[in-house]
């Protein structure tokens, strides 16, 4: 039976973590650790639909991380129905693939396919991108995660003292203090390349969370603050959430046959909030 791209599903685990997901996108658009709270922020106004992406959970992009290129902003894989894989308590996966649609975007010839699997604590998601053309290609791409935020104090670690640019471009500055922490709801749109692991968002109310990936040596860092002007978002709702994005900001190049997995592991499993 063929599955409405925007229907979400929810996958629980035996331990009861919980994956919801929707073949749109090929995204996650929510997750929740077992016996915990929900830790991926989705808008309530959220749209979905062929050329729409999602506002929240983890838009995955690809080939081109925001207006880095001459590709439309994000590339073109948040945007239009991926192919279901696999679907099991706490696992999913999907497969996007070229079509004559995707190539009047960006001529070439790709697969894309995401896994996740939420267990225990953890959420790991993982990308991989294959090249099945005779010529070489280059991307860029990243998870986009959107993490909720249930306290105004909460703050991120890990990049505080480490190079930053303006994710469109701009002049390099240093974030915050060496080995200090930033707080999640200030306005800003920061690129760190290589800004290493772990980087965690310490909420007072909803506890840690752990952030680390491989292949994506890259973390972007958003919140577009108050009078944002985002469609998709109501007034006021950007002080419910920040987003850590694990990017890869430098094109990788696949040639022919050959191909790259990044991946991210969330852990809600160090202290709780109640601990
Ligand atoms: O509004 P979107 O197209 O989803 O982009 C949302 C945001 O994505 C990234 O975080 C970029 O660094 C931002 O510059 C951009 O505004």
């Amino acid at each position: 039976m063929a599955i409405d791209p925007c229907t979400s599903q929810t996958l629980t685990a035996p331990d009861g973590a919980e994956l919801t997901v929707c073949t749109h996108g090929g995204h996650v658009t929510g997750w929740t650790p077992a016996g915990g709270r929900p830790r991926l922020w989705l808008s309530p106004t959220a749209e979905c639909g062929p050329g729409l992406a999602i506002r929240g959970g983890v838009p995955v992009i690809f080939p081109q991380f925001a207006g880095r290129g001459p590709l439309p902003k994000h590339g073109l894989a948040r945007n239009r129905a991926w192919t279901q894989v696999e679907a099991g308590p706490g696992v999913w996966s999907a497969r996007l693939v070229d079509d004559e649609e995707t190539r009047k975007v960006w001529p070439h010839a790709f697969e894309l396919e995401l896994t996740a699997r939420a267990q225990g604590q953890t959420l790991d998601l993982e990308l991989t991108a294959r090249n099945p053309s005779d010529e070489t290609w280059s991307f860029t791409a990243a998870l986009h995660s959107y993490f909720t935020v249930g306290d105004p104090a909460a703050v991120i670690t890990g990049l505080g003292g480490r190079v930053a640019a303006d994710s469109t471009g701009g002049p390099e500055f240093v974030l915050g203090e060496p080995g200090g922490a930033i707080e999640a709801l200030t306005t800003r749109d920061v690129a760190i390349e290589g800004a290493g692991d772990p980087v965690a968002l310490e909420d007072p109310q909803l506890g840690r969370l752990v952030v680390t990936a491989n292949g994506f040596p890259d973390r972007v860092v958003w919140n577009p603050g108050a009078g944002h002007g985002l469609g998709d978002v109501p007034d006021g709702a950007e002080r419910g959430w920040v987003c850590i994005e694990p990017a890869v900001l430098q094109p990788v190049e696949l040639t022919p046959g050959s191909d790259w997995t990044g991946s991210m592991r969330l852990d809600a499993g160090g202290h709780s909030a109640d601990s």
